[in-house]
C-alpha cells in the first residue's frame, strides 16, 4: 500500500507526529530520537495493516537519519510545497535543472529575497570556475562579519565534497597563518579586513591570480566605510578577467548604482520594493505604552515562542544585555549574542543555536543579515531597526524578519512597538507594500491561534 505520511509539526523540544497527509489524519505520535532521526512513537490510530505502513515508514526516516531533513519537513506546509515552488518560474524558489542554465561564468549583481539560496549560487559559481590542480588561491568571497563567513565556508565545504581536491580557508581574525607559509586552498572565505591584509600585507593572496570575486550582502559591504575601501582595494587589484558577483536582498539606489560603476558588464537581477517581502512570513505588531509593557508582551510571547526557535532583535547591545538578563533573572532561558563578545564566543553560541542547544537569542543587528537557521519559527523586533537620524532602517527590517520563513518555511515577525513609534510601521507597510497585522500580546487565545 502506498501510503504517505511525513512529521508534521514541532510541538516542544522533540516531540514530533506523523501525518498521513493524504487523509489528514495524526497516524502516530511520539519523542523524536535526536541520534537517529527516528520517531518513538506510542501506536497511532489506524488499524494492523496500517501499522506496518507506518512503521516501514519510521524506518525509512531512520535510513534518512538526517535530523535537519525531519525539521525541513516539519516546518513546512509540505515538502512538495517547496518542490512544486521550485518548478515556478516566478517563484523567488525556482530552481533550474541543468548546471547550463545556471550562466555560472557571467559578472552579475543579483537581488533575491532573504532565505531564497543565494550562497548556494554563488558558491557553485566559484567551484565551477576553481582549477582543482593548482594549489594556490582562485576566488574571494568577502562577508561583512565573522560568523556569517564561517556560515559561507562551511556552504563550501559541504557543496565542495563532490569537487576532489578544492580546499576552502578562512581569512578571519585569530587564523592567521604562520609567517612564511603558502596557501593551498583555492577558495578564500573573510571579512574585508583580513582578506586586505592577506593580500596586500601578508603576500598570502597573489590577487592577480583571482578569477571569480564575490560580494556577499554588497549593499552594505558598499555602504559601510571601511568595508567599501577595503573591497574596492582588492577588486581594484584584480585582473580585468575576474568575475564579480554581488549578492544581496537589498540594494538602496545610490548603491545599486555604485555597484554597477565597479562591476564591468553586470547581469542585473532586480525585484521591485514589493516582491522583497515574503507572503510565508506573515508581519505582526504589538502596540506598547513602554519599555516595560514591551517587556510583558515578550514574556507573553514567550510560551508561544519557546515552541520551534526565536530571535529578538534589539537596537543596541546594552538593551540586548538588559533583556537576556531580565529574563533569566525571572527563569527564562535565553542567549545574548552581542557585538560586545569575543568572535569565538559568538560563533559558539551561533552553533549552540544552530543545534537547538538555545531556543531563544538576544541580539543586535550583528545576527541580522544572512545567519541561517532553518528552525527560526520567529523574529521579534524588541525594538524597530532604525538608522542614526532617527529613520526606519527598511533595510535591516527586511533582513531582521529573513531570519525566519527561510526557503519557502512559514515564518511569524512580531515588532513591539511604543505608541510613540506606531507611524514608523506605516512607513515601512507603504515601503514594501506590505500588511503588518496588529496583535494583542496579552491575549493568550488569540496568540496560540496565530501560531496554529
Ligand atoms: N535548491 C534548494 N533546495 C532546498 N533548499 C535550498 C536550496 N537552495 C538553498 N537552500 C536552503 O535555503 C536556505 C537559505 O539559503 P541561503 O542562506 O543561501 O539564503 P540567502 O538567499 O543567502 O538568504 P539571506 O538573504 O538571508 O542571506 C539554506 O538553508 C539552504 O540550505
Amino acid at each position: 500500500m502506498a501510503a504517505k505520511f511525513l512529521p508534521r509539526f514541532w510541538r516542544s523540544g522533540s516531540q514530533a507526529e506523523l501525518l498521513d497527509f493524504q487523509n489528514n489524519n495524526v497516524v502516530a505520535e511520539g519523542k523524536l530520537d535526536f541520534e537517529h532521526g527516528t520517531l518513538k512513537g506510542k501506536s497511532g490510530r489506524y488499524g494492523d495493516d496500517e501499522e506496518d505502513v507506518r512503521r516501514g515508514h519510521i524506518e525509512d526516516l531512520a535510513n534518512h537519519s538526517l535530523l535537519n531533513k525531519l525539521l525541513r519537513r516539519t516546518l513546512v506546509d509540505s515538502p512538495h510545497n517547496v518542490e512544486v515552488l521550485q518548478r515556478d518560474p516566478t517563484s523567488p524558489l525556482f530552481s533550474v535543472k541543468s548546471f547550463e542554465e545556471l550562466h555560472l561564468p557571467q559578472n552579475l549583481i543579483a537581488q533575491s529575497q532573504s532565505g531564497t539560496g543565494k550562497t548556494a549560487a554563488f558558491v557553485l559559481a566559484m567551484l565551477s570556475r576553481v582549477d582543482a590542480n593548482k594549489k594556490y588561491p582562485q576566488c574571494i568571497c568577502l562577508s561583512p562579519t565573522f560568523e556569517l563567513a564561517l556560515q559561507t565556508g562551511k556552504v563550501v565545504e559541504e557543496m565542495g565534497k563532490f569537487c576532489a581536491g578544492i580546499e576552502v580557508i578562512y581569512a578571519l581574525r585569530g587564523n592567521r597563518p604562520g609567517k612564511g607559509s603558502r596557501l593551498e586552498a583555492q577558495i578564500v572565505i573573510g571579512t574585508p579586513g583580513t582578506v586586505l591584509d592577506w593580500c596586500f600585507k601578508l603576500r598570502l593572496i597573489t590577487v592577480e591570480n583571482i578569477s571569480v570575486f564575490v560580494l556577499d550582502e554588497a549593499d552594505v559591504m558598499i555602504n559601510v566605510q571601511g568595508h567599501s575601501d577595503h573591497s574596492v582595494r582588492v577588486k581594484r587589484s584584480m585582473p580585468k578577467s575576474c568575475q564579480m558577483l554581488l549578492f544581496s536582498a537589498t540594494f538602496e539606489d545610490s548603491v545599486w548604482a555604485f555597484a554597477e560603476r565597479i562591476v564591468p558588464d553586470p547581469n542585473i537581477i532586480k525585484l521591485k520594493k514589493e516582491e522583497l517581502t515574503l507572503k510565508n512570513i506573515q508581519q505582526f505588531y504589538d502596540q506598547c505604552e513602554n519599555k516595560e509593557q514591551k517587556y510583558s508582551a515578550l514574556c507573553n510571547l514567550y510560551g508561544v515562542i519557546t515552541i520551534a526557535q526565536a530571535i529578538v532583535f534589539c537596537q543596541t547591545r546594552k538593551i540586548a544585555s538588559w533583556l537576556s538578563q531580565k529574563l533569566s533573572d525571572d527563569g527564562h532561558q535565553v542567549a545574548l549574542l552581542s557585538g560586545e563578545l569575543p568572535v569565538y564566543d559568538r560563533a559558539d553560541m551561533i552553533q549552540r543555536f544552530r543545534e537547538g542547544r538555545e531556543k531563544v537569542l538576544v541580539t543586535t543587528n550583528v545576527c541580522a543579515r544572512g545567519i541561517d537557521v532553518e528552525q527560526v519559527s520567529i523574529v521579534v523586533n524588541f525594538d524597530l531597526p532604525v538608522n542614526v537620524d532617527g529613520s526606519v532602517d527598511f533595510e535591516t527590517y527586511l533582513h531582521r524578519i529573513g531570519r525566519t520563513g527561510r526557503f519557502g518555511k512559514k515564518g511569524i515577525a512580531v515588532s513591539l512597538i511604543e505608541n510613540f513609534f506606531v507611524y514608523m510601521l506605516k512607513e515601512i507597510e507603504d515601503h514594501f507594500n506590505t500588511k503588518i497585522t496588529k496583535l494583542n500580546s496579552m491575549d493568550m487565545d488569540e496568540m496560540g491561534k496565530i501560531w496554529k
